[in-house]
């Protein structure tokens, strides 16, 4: 383990529930001095406040103390990927994400990103590489996709009772996700009735339903109006989830990743943790665009 990882994977999850010390040190029942401590390797916790603090930041315990260090902490690891169509498209792609990160996939049109989205769900087959997935696709993988997967002929509710029961779901509360969702006025309304960006929050309330441990969105804001693309982002903020996001939105993605992914010419071209961007008084758009220019 590297010197105090511990305090800076406190501050980094800390800032992420968007928690002053203080207000940490509140849920704690600490002082704000003892959590500064803490973060700065200056004094540890003792267990009994691990475990709070794995509680409060919504982790489990040995990522919240061993971070990226252990094997199985790796979710997905992507060695020398390669996939061709026409023209070779990925050419060894090596990729490992971490549990419970928050990862940009960035890259032009048709740099490959929803190939490699395919190859990670395995819609898709590599010509070459290997894919190590520690999770079960079927139960710990929800993905929202570039195209809807809608069925235009059933009612919006009806869409929703469909997905619980072709996915297997525990019953849920559909008139909380509806309202939370701002979908519950067009509860009644044909799925091919809604308008375009309706139908983009109908798949992102599909891909929320699963409740599953990783989770992959493909361009998930196009269509949506304005405040709609805020609370998408406002919404990804609160989850702990693994997340890959595929995403143009350069307005936006500052605040919401732990780390940034180039895709170019068919190989992860640049990997960088967002904070070690931020530090260098960058922000993610002058990122890409140095890289993916360069
Ligand atoms: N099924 C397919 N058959 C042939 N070529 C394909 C297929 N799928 C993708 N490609 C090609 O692979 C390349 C990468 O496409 P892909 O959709 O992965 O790019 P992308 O980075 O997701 O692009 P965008 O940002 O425009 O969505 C493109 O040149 C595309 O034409």
């Amino acid at each position: 383990m590297q010197n105090n990882s511990l305090g800076t994977q406190i501050v980094r999850l800390r800032q992420r529930q968007q928690l002053s010390q203080a207000q940490l040190a509140e849920r704690l029942f600490v002082s704000r001095q003892a959590i500064s401590k803490w973060e700065k390797g200056a004094a540890e916790p003792d267990l009994d406040k691990l475990v709070q603090l794995s509680q409060v930041f919504n982790v489990d315990l040995d990522y919240l103390v061993l971070k990226q260090t252990m094997h199985r902490d790796n979710i997905l690891v992507i060695t020398n990927v390669q996939k061709n169509y026409t023209k070779p498209v990925l050419k060894g792609i090596n990729l490992t994400l971490h549990r419970n990160e928050r990862v940009a996939l960035l890259g032009s049109n048709g740099a490959g990103k929803t190939t490699l989205v395919n190859l990670i769900i395995g819609r898709i087959q590599p010509d070459a590489g290997a894919i190590e997935r520690n999770y079960v696709p079927k139960h710990d993988l929800s993905l929202m996709p570039q195209q809807n997967l809608l069925i235009g002929p059933l009612r919006v509710q009806e869409m929703l009772e469909m997905e619980v029961k072709l996915a297997n779901l525990p019953s849920q509360n559909l008139e909380r996700l509806l309202k939370t969702a701002n979908l519950w006025d067009q509860r009644a309304q044909l799925v091919m009735k809604l308008s375009g960006g309706q139908q983009r929050k109908l798949m992102f309330l599909l891909t929320m339903m699963k409740q599953a441990r990783f989770l992959i969105f493909d361009e998930p804001t196009v269509g949506m109006d304005l405040e709609t693309i805020d609370r998408f982002w406002q919404q990804l903020d609160h989850l702990t989830n693994t997340t890959l996001v595929i995403t143009h939105d350069f307005n936006q993605i500052d605040h919401y990743f732990d780390r940034v992914v180039l895709l170019k010419d068919g190989v992860i071209a640049a990997d960088e943790q967002v904070a070690t961007i931020h530090a260098h008084n960058q922000t993610l758009a002058s990122w890409y665009r140095h890289f993916n220019h360069s």
